[in-house]
């Protein structure tokens, strides 16, 4: 008895010794590393403090141009300070910038970036989060599931969500022209208890305040509370009625009332409905799983649970810092109960899923002695989820997932998807409406394609067309040019980061201005195990120096100007970094040429190397192909513009080239509506500065434009 008090209290002194040791550790560890560190001769903003370093300040990146000012004054490749003022890398330089991406495995994520990716995704075992080994196993599982001959097979499901939108945009605009209440269905992402009476979040519309070190990719459900469709007269009361915060922002930002501009038509919140249909989209083409989140007719119980998972996002504590350097801590983390019951829901989903799946597969087998696919849409849809669940069935260890693995993929899947692609379709029709005359180029020219044939099925509500019918849209110059240009200027995920897995001398292009010579000689940088290396992808993709003077401008044309060679909707994959600047060769040669881009020369779905690690986005094809149908559905018979409330009057100095032969109005993408404001954690959402109370929207008026295929359908 004597003996177990005695050793408890030498317990209970030793415990503080050992914390202030392992406290003390770390930190000399830390000053040790700063010290030693080759890239403190680098040039570099000064640190505001030294417990953030330029960690805060980074966070309203994406409005205050602060990566392309700091890249200005201190050339493309300088230091920032992080925690304790420790130096890290950020580099747009295209050169380092590829040898970094094109090396996955000698730059993986660093731990407290797959430690974020992995709790919104409920593991660690999906392909955005494992490393080495486990990744390229898992890689070459999945990649036959994402051929641009798969691909090609679910245009019909792309099809069908998008016509479904149109229809229900159309209904909106037939209402607000009749003078009906315009309603909306209840929002499923948005979890009942968040939604109500109570005021929505600013957590996200602060920008500087939204400051989760760690990314949250799906913070985007996080504001959206009220209903996607706002109408003009709303939107000037909540404007006039948005309390005292609301005034404040208003002081800076003049903007006009709509009641002095007649409204175009119904003012909806794209954003909001693009997340829904793209949730539905990646349900049902992934997974055979109707969301539903659409029509909002039936209660989804894995929409609800990604609801969940999605608003819970990861606010700025100083914690989540501490835990980069003293990793036990991360053990100490604990998980709301909404949270952990929502995984568990997504678990449960999951497995059963998984074994609905299994089921097919072995009754497929039995039918069709070794046949790959039964052919029909319905099974074609889910070669993803087949392929997923196939290899958790496989006898082949080199082809083998384990079921955890498998339940990873599928909310990886669920989740890299559709948020990624609704920011992209959201910032595409923004563009659009700023281009008014692109805008009525593309729908001139959309207009003379072919629609598709349909046929009925049984179990859809919205005909079905042939895959074929679908392949003149994807191959569309015009579209494909638009696509290309808003993905560049809009990349919905705008910087990566990587950590140095040992020393290593990253090469510089040979015109970069920054002063490496102190470091690994002219031309290159040393980094030192641990190093962390920034690339800010929507920097590169809009550098002047890559893209010319007017690289910050909305101009599909350029994708068009040395039209030398063929069009390439969908047969990439030719080149270095699996796929590597596919697109126009003229252009190519001409512009972006020193950016390896595995779509276009730029990085919007980053690069890899298949010898290497290829960490760039498996879901590519998937996401241009959906945006592209999305685009032609939508743009041919409705007609996007900007509410005139929400652009701003302050003046902006713009950098633009005096091109004669541009036919529309050259503005600047990022400044041309102050107003709107965008915020990044991983993916990029817009917010508009003059509501913040609204959250993450993007409003936009829709007018119903007459096109000849209201008679198609
Ligand atoms: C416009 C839409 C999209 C964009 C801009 C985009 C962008 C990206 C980027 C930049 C990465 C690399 C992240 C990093 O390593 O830091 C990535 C990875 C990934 N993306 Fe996408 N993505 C899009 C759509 C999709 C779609 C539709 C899917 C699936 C159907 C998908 C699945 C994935 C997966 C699984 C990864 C991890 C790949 C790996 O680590 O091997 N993405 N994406």
């Amino acid at each position: 008895m004597f003996t177990v008090f005695t050793s408890s209290l030498a317990l209970l002194l030793l415990l503080p010794i050992i914390v202030i040791i392992y406290v003390a550790h770390t930190f000399l560890r830390l000053l040790i590393r700063q010290r030693l560190s080759p890239l403190r001769t680098l040039p570099g903003p000064p640190s505001p403090s030294i417990f953030l370093g330029n960690l805060r300040e980074m966070h309203d990146q994406e409005n205050n141009g602060l990566v392309q000012r700091w890249s200005d004054l201190y050339g493309s490749t300088f230091v920032y300070r992080g925690f304790l003022n420790g130096c890290r890398l950020m580099t747009t330089d295209p050169v380092a910038a590829s040898y970094v991406l094109g090396r996955a495995y000698d730059f993986p994520k660093p731990d407290f970036v797959r430690d974020g990716l992995s709790s919104m995704i409920g593991g660690h075992e999906g392909i955005l989060v494992v490393e080495g080994e486990d990744h390229r196993r898992q890689r070459k599982v999945l990649t036959p599931a994402f051929t641009a001959a798969h691909i090609r097979t679910l245009s019909p499901v792309f099809w069908q969500k998008a016509a479904e939108l149109r229809s229900i945009w159309l209904n909106l605009i037939s209402s607000s022209d009749s003078g009906t209440p315009v309603t909306t269905p209840p929002d499923p992402l948005t979890p009942t208890k968040t939604t109500g009476s109570s005021p929505p979040s600013v957590y996200h519309a602060t920008g500087g305040h939204s400051s989760s070190f760690l990314p949250n990719p799906f913070s985007s459900f996080v504001s959206s509370k009220i209903p996607p469709t706002v109408s003009a007269q709303d939107g000037a009361r909540i404007r006039k009625t948005g309390g005292a915060r609301q005034k404040d922002v208003e002081k800076d930002v003049s903007v006009l009332t709509s009641s002095s501009v007649k409204a175009p038509g119904p003012r909806v919140d794209v954003l909001a409905w693009f997340a829904r249909a793209t949730l539905d989209v990646i349900g049902e083409a992934g997974f055979g799983y109707t969301f539903d989140s659409l029509s909002g007719g039936k209660e989804s119980e894995l929409a609800h649970a990604f609801g969940v998972i999605f608003s819970t996002a990861r606010k700025f504590r100083v914690i989540t810092i501490l835990q980069v350097w003293f990793p036990v801590l991360r053990k100490f983390q604990s998980q709301p109960t909404e949270l952990r019951e929502a995984h568990a829901t997504m678990h449960r989903i999951g497995l059963e899923l998984i074994e609905q799946k299994r089921a097919e597969v072995l009754a497929e087998k039995a039918a069709a002695a070794g046949s790959v696919f039964v052919v029909g849409v319905g099974l074609m849809r889910m070669v993803l989820y087949g392929t997923v669940v196939r290899s958790n069935m496989s006898e082949d260890p080199a082809q083998r997932m384990s079921t955890n693995e498998t339940l990873c993929q599928i909310s990886t899947f669920i989740a890299a998807g559709h948020e990624t692609t609704a920011s992209a379709l959201t910032w595409s029709l923004y563009a659009l409406a700023s281009a008014p005359a692109v805008q009525n180029k593309l729908r001139a020219s959309l207009q003379g394609v072919r629609a598709p044939s349909f046929h009925s099925s049984e179990s859809h509500h919205t005909p079905l067309c042939a895959v074929d019918d679908l392949s003149e849209i994807l191959t569309h110059p015009y579209l494909d040019a638009v696509v290309r240009e808003a993905l560049r200027l809009h990349a919905p995920v705008t910087s990566t980061m990587r950590v140095a897995a040992h020393d290593d001398v990253i090469p510089l292009s040979s015109s970069s201005s920054s002063s490496s010579e102190s470091v690994a000689g002219p031309g290159s940088i040393r980094v030192n195990k641990g190093d962390i290396i920034s690339i800010p992808i929507s920097t590169l993709n809009q550098s002047t120096e890559e893209w010319g003077e007017d690289g910050r401008v909305f101009r599909p044309e350029r994708w068009l100007d040395d039209d030398v060679g063929e069009v390439d909707g969908n047969d990439e994959g030719k080149g270095s970094a699996g796929g590597s600047g596919s697109g126009r060769r003229g252009l190519r040669e001409k512009r972006g040429a020193r950016v390896q881009g595995l779509w276009g020369n730029m990085l919007t779905f980053l690069n890899g190397n298949p010898v290497n690690g290829n960490r760039a986005c498996i879901g590519w094809r998937f996401a241009v192909n959906e945006i592209k149908i999305f685009l032609y559905v939508l743009v041919r018979d409705i007609e996007f513009s900007i509410d005139p409330a929400l652009v701003v009057e302050k003046k902006v100095k713009c950098v633009v080239s005096p091109l004669p032969t541009i036919p529309y109005p050259i503005f600047h993408p990022l400044r041309f509506t102050d107003n709107v404001r965008t915020v990044s954690s991983v993916v990029t959402r817009p917010w508009i500065k003059s509501e913040p109370h609204l959250g993450n929207q993007m409003p936009l008026y829709i007018r119903h434009v007459s096109s000849d295929s209201d008679s198609e359908e």
